[in-house]
């Protein structure tokens, strides 16, 4: 297993920046979850860094060892992708053990048989060893395609939105596998998804790409709890951040510069509507089963809050709702601390 290194890394398709200007140091056995909306530049970071693409300008090393030229083979890293890319005509058995055959690794039979088997057994198939890949589910399916990256214990795996395919209740399965695995191996792994659940479920750490650029890196707790910027912010958690103009509800001491207030349902305090900071009324109660949402509107504005589901919360009522250490942003988006003033 490797670290990997990427230093100021760009790429123009048709004069359009797609990875501008990249650096990142992704460490020896992490989970690194690459999190950005579609066009965000994901899946052609992890092509520059498998090979598949060459970088305008930057560099990438892989265990110390700068890569930048040389070709996807030397990089020696394993793509999972969003498809399955199994071999049809073979068996579970023959789709594993067929990256282990390259005359160029010069294993025995037994060898393959011993490792094949291992692998089976960590991504939990084999059950259907012998099953042809046409005969599989699609959850099991990617459990091969992931067993087929893990059984060549390559330098880093790379995997793009391998589990967005799926159904929930799988890729809720997989997700935890997927995290397991890593941790049973201590593989490294980068991953890319716009999936903020996986991003908060597996990574050890998340960068957040925005129009190819890597605009914050931290562990999942630290880019939900202090993000940089009203764009971080928006990316994790549900309901998504609330977004109010400054002023609308009292936010106590609002640092200089304040333009907008981002309300999470941890920053809201609902009480007696004569004691709280602003009147506020129960708008719609979204009942999904294991969430509930709470739609509050405050001075002509709209709240979404996650409830608590054993709390009986009508339509239509009065309550009162002050905030507690919200998160403050400039008009330009970037975070404000409380203390602290803009930058101009
Ligand atoms: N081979 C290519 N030729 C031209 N433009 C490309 C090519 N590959 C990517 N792009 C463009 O580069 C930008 C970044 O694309 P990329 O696929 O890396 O984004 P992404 O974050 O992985 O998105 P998605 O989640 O939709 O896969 C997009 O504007 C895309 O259209």
């Amino acid at each position: 297993m490797a670290d990997v290194r990427l230093k100021g890394l760009s790429k123009t398709f048709n004069k359009r920046l797609a990875v501008d200007d990249l650096s990142l140091d992704i460490r020896h056995g992490e989970f690194f979850v690459l999190l950005g909306p579609t066009g965000a530049g994901k899946t052609t970071t992890l092509r520059l860094i498998a090979g598949l693409e060459r970088p305008d300008k930057g560099s990438v090393s892989i265990g110390g060892r700068d890569v930048t030229h040389s070709e996807p083979a030397e990089r020696d890293c394993a793509f999972v992708f969003q498809q399955y890319s199994l071999y049809p005509h073979l068996t579970v058995y023959d789709n594993l053990a067929f990256p282990l055959k390259s005359p160029l690794r010069r294993l025995s039979k037994e060898d393959i048989d011993v490792r094949v088997r291992e692998v089976a057994e960590t991504v939990h198939i084999s059950h259907k060893l012998d099953s042809k890949a046409t005969q599989l589910s699609g959850g099991e399916m990617q459990r091969v395609g992931i067993g087929r990256a893990l059984v060549r214990r390559p330098n880093i795996y790379l995997m793009d939105e391998p589990l967005s395919s799926l159904d929930a209740r799988l890729r809720s399965d997989l997700r935890l596998e997927l995290k397991r695995i890593q941790q049973d191996t201590g593989a490294t792994l980068l991953y890319v998804t716009h999936d903020q659940i996986e991003a908060m479920t597996m990574a050890s750490r998340i960068g957040i790409l925005e129009n190819g650029r890597l605009v914050q890196c931290g562990t999942p707790r630290e880019i939900y709890e202090n993000p940089a910027s009203v764009y971080v912010a928006t990316r994790l958690g549900t309901p998504r951040i609330n977004l109010l103009p400054a002023g609308v509800i009292p936010a106590g001491s609002e640092p200089t510069g304040t333009s907008v207030i981002g309300v999470r349902t941890e920053h809201v305090v609902l009480g007696d509507p004569s004691s709280s900071a602003s009147k506020a009324r129960i708008g719609k109660v979204e009942r999904l089963g294991d969430q509930t949402f709470l739609h509050v509107d405050v001075e002509g504005h709209k709240l979404v809050l996650l409830a608590d589901p054993h709390v009986a919360l009508e339509a239509d009522r009065a309550v009162g709702l002050s905030l507690r250490a919200p998160l403050f942003f400039a008009a330009d988006g970037a975070r404000i601390h409380a203390g602290q003033e803009a930058r101009q």
